[in-house]
Formats: structure tokens, C-alpha cells, sequence
């Protein structure tokens, strides 16, 4: 088989590789495993300076890994640029930190010496989207390596090029070789990996169907498994909210990365009484974000990252209008790429597929609620549960307001981001488990309780 790099903006071929036999991965995978015998037997400092060469490497390569990321997926290239540096920042946070995080913790039971060590685990298993083609790849690499493990990456299939790379930053950045290793597969072939036992955990983000396929093997297997799944985040916007400021947030939340972000603002519930006010102004706030060429330094909205996407977009405005949605459409024709307009979705109701499950690409719906209750039952109706955001200028009503939401993220006046220092991740059929800070760190490792008697 063949996977094809498709540019969504040009619609040419970019690239085209040829997936690895299971015996490679076989092969790929004992190699890994003898390399886990070497990493892991470092100490967390030494292993911390792999991380550090790392983000130098991203920083000197910038634009190069930034164009890579554009060109496979579509992103806007000052956001690919963005990307690139937030990977770096994590590689900095974990070589800064992860000493102090992994360092054994001393519990007083009363006997001679108790305490509890943190051990890696073994082949991690990464199986990864093309929404964040390099980022999502980090964001569980690095601390699954720095705690010890060694990394097998199955990106997505469009997104192949960028899969070679990451493996490349790890090679330039001096980390021996088989710490992470990418193997070029389909998803029958990763299935066949789990099936044969062959890794020690799996981190996997994608969609909620791969997540309860992937987990139900995991669950066969008694595999350690952390899945970041999708989201329909809510944005809550109270009558007090700073509309002007709300509605520019509004329009980065949802639209950046061509709305193709697990934890971007999905859903726009207002209260009645400003709801005309916001959406004049999140209508004025959309429509000065340029669609256009990715690759130009001034546009906002690619293209969506397939041509798949387009229709399953197409699906959800259809369904909206037969339940009485009124779309407003922003931006320009394009003559070429896998464009979608920016649309709002008027008058949009939770009974709506728009409100209800995930939608990946530029649509913006916007449901009135009569009062905070109210927003708080549609804000938890759904069975997706990752960030949330609440917009007010009374901090103490917002923060009680974001204490109910159900998420694994509230953000009160700002946008929900995935930041090295906080834990991401989410409830619900959002996922299990925890990336980055502390806890993400601790995700693959053996949680060891040690009681040493006299
Ligand atoms: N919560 C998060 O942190 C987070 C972050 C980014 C994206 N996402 C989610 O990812 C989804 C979009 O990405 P996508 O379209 O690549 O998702 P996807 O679920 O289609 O694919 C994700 C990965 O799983 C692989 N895969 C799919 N089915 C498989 C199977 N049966 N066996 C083995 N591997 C399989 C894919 O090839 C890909 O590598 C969205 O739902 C988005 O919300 C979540």
C-alpha cells in the first residue's frame, strides 16, 4: 500500500511512501525493544538533555518543519510556525522539570523506608491525528520518553512526511537510534501490533470510533492506554461578558486551524438577552479572518486538511436547515484547494448534529438559552466532555458557572490550550487519561510502592 501526501491546497501529490510489511514492524519493533534496555537504564537527568538538543533542533529548523505541516495538512503557515514552537516548549518544560516530577516519593508508614518509585513501562504505541501532525506526536513522546520509555509512532495516514521528520528530530537531536521509531502502516496493520502483543501501552488520539475499537483491544490485551478523543466544547457567553473582546475570542477559538481542533469552541450558547449583540459582532469578527492560500503570511483559514471532510461538513448544514437553522456564510470563493466557508449557524438547537457531536471544520453554531441554568444543561448534554469556556466580567459567577461544566478543562474569559504546565485531556467519551504536566509524565510508568523492613 501506499500512503499519499496530498497538498489540500493544490491538490497535488506532495509525497508518496510505501507502508512497512507487519514482519518489518516486527523487526522494527525488537530493535525498539533492545534500545528500551539502554534508555531506560539512564538516569531522568541524562535523558532530560535529549530533550533539550530536541527543541534546539525545532528552533533551527523552524520554517522548514512549519512549510512540511502546511503543505500536508493545509494549516496557515504562521500557525504552523506556532506549532512548531509550542513543541519545542514542551521539550523545554519536561528538561526543566521532569527531574523534580520522576524523583521517588517518600511516604511515612511507619516502617524502615517507604516510598513510591516511577518506572517506564516499555514500547509505547503512539497512534496519532494529522490535526497537529507534529504536536500531537510530542505532546505524548516527550514525556513517555523522558520517562524511560522508547516510542513507535502510527500518524495518521495523510500526514506521512511529518512523521518522517519527527523521527528525524529525535536522530539530529542525538537520541539513540530506535527511541522513537516511526513505522509507515495502516490501521490494519496497527491493529495487528496491539493483537500480537507486542508494545507495553498505547496512547492514542483520533476520533471516538477509533477510540472504542482501539480500547476495547487494549482492554483484550490488558494494555495501559491513555486516548485523547474528540470534543464539542462549549463557549458560554453571559450577559455581562465583554462582547467586543468575546467575540474576537469566539472567532480565533473556532476557526483557528480551519476549525479542525479537538478542543476548539464548538458550540456558542448565549443568553437571550445579549445573543443579537454577540453574534452582529462574532459576525464582524469572522468575516475579517482572510480564507485563502496557506502558505500566504496573511491568511487565518486554510483549507480543511481532506477532501472526505468536505462532505461530512456539507451533512451537518444540510441537517441544521431541515431542523430550521439559518446559515450566514463568510468569506470569499476559492478557485482551488479543500475549502469550506467560515458559516454560523443561527437559531441552532441541541436537537441539531451540529450541537451534538463533533463537527471538524469552520462551522460556528449558535444556541440562546434564557438564563444560566439553562446554559449549563445544553453546555453538559452531550456525551463529549474535553474543554469548556465561560465568558462574563463577574470572575466569581464564571468560575462557579465553569466549576459544572463537565470537562477536563475550563477556561473563564480565554481559550482553552493545551499548555505543558496543566493536564490535558478529557472526560466522557472524550478520553481517558492525562497528557503533559506532572500527571502526563506519570501516564507510562510503573507506579511502584516500595516498603523496605529492617
Ligand atoms: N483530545 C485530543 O487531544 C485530540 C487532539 C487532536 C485530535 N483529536 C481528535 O482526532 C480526530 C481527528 O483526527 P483523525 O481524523 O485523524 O482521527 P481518526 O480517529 O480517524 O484517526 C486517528 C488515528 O487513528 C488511526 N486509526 C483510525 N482507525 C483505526 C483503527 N481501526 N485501528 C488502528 N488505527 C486506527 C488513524 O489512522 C490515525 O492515525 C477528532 O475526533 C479530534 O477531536 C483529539
Amino acid at each position: 500500500m501506499v500512503l499519499k501526501s496530498i497538498n489540500p491546497y493544490t491538490e497535488e501529490v506532495n509525497w508518496e511512501y510505501d507502508t512497512f510489511s507487519f514482519e518489518e514492524c516486527e523487526a522494527h519493533i525488537k530493535k525498539s525493544r533492545e534500545s528500551f534496555l539502554e534508555w531506560s537504564s539512564l538516569s531522568v537527568e541524562e535523558r532530560t538533555k535529549y530533550l533539550a538538543k530536541a527543541a534546539e533542533v525545532l528552533r533551527k529548523n523552524f520554517d522548514f518543519y512549519a512549510e512540511i505541516i502546511t503543505k500536508e495538512m493545509g494549516k496557515p503557515i504562521k500557525q504552523s510556525r506556532a506549532e512548531v514552537q509550542k513543541c519545542a516548549q514542551v521539550c523545554d518544560y519536561y528538561a526543566e522539570n521532569a527531574v523534580e516530577f520522576l524523583k521517588d516519593e517518600l511516604v511515612d508508614t511507619g516502617v524502615e523506608k517507604s516510598y513510591v518509585t516511577f518506572e517506564p513501562l516499555g514500547v509505547i504505541f503512539g497512534i496519532m491525528p494529522w490535526n497537529f501532525p507534529f504536536w500531537q506526536v510530542f505532546k505524548f513522546a516527550i514525556s513517555a520518553m523522558c520517562a524511560g520509555n522508547v516510542c513507535v509512532l502510527k500518524h495518521a495516514s495523510n500526514v506521512p512526511r511529518s512523521a518522517i521528520e519527527v523521527e528525524k528530530v529525535f536522530l539530529k537531536a542525538g537520541f539513540p537510534e530506535y527511541v522513537f521509531k516511526t513505522l509507515l502502516i495502516d490501521s490494519k496493520t496497527a491493529m495487528d501490533i496491539i493483537k500480537e502483543d507486542m508494545v507495553d501501552g498505547i496512547s492514542l488520539t483520533g476520533g471516538i470510533n477509533t477510540g472504542s475499537r482501539i480500547g476495547e483491544l487494549a482492554g483484550r490485551f490488558i494494555k495501559p492506554i491513555v486516548m485523547e478523543l474528540g470534543g464539542s466544547d462549549p463557549f458560554i457567553v453571559l450577559e455581562d461578558a465583554d462582547i467586543e473582546k468575546t467575540a474576537q475570542v469566539a472567532a480565533k477559538s473556532r476557526f483557528r486551524n480551519t476549525g479542525q481542533g479537538c478542543n476548539a469552541a464548538k458550540r456558542f450558547i448565549v443568553l437571550e438577552s445579549i445573543a443579537d449583540d454577540f453574534t452582529k459582532a462574532f459576525e464582524q469578527e469572522v468575516n475579517k479572518l482572510k480564507v485563502g492560500d496557506p502558505m500566504d503570511e496573511e491568511t487565518d483559514i486554510g483549507p480543511v486538511a481532506k477532501r472526505e471532510l468536505l462532505e461530512e461538513l456539507e451533512a451537518f448544514i444540510e441537517d441544521a436547515v431541515k431542523k430550521g437553522a439559518k446559515p450566514f456564510i463568510c468569506g470569499e470563493d476559492c478557485e482551488k484547494g479543500f475549502f469550506f466557508k467560515p458559516t454560523i449557524i443561527h437559531a441552532a438547537s441541541p436537537d441539531m448534529d451540529v450541537c451534538n457531536v463533533e463537527v471538524f471544520g469552520p462551522i460556528a453554531p449558535i444556541i440562546t438559552v434564557k438564563d444560566e441554568e439553562e446554559a449549563v444543561k445544553v453546555a453538559n448534554s452531550t456525551e463529549l466532555g474535553l474543554g469548556a469556556q465561560v465568558w462574563s466580567r463577574d470572575l466569581d459567577r464564571a468560575e462557579k458557572l465553569a466549576r459544572r461544566i463537565k470537562a477536563g478543562f475550563a477556561a473563564v474569559n480565554g481559550m482553552v490550550r493545551s499548555d505543558p504546565r496543566l493536564p490535558f485531556g478529557g472526560i466522557k467519551k472524550s478520553g481517558v487519561g492525562r497528557e503533559l504536566s506532572h500527571y502526563g509524565l506519570k501516564q507510562f510508568t510503573n507506579i511502584k510502592a516500595m516498603v523496605v523492613n529492617k
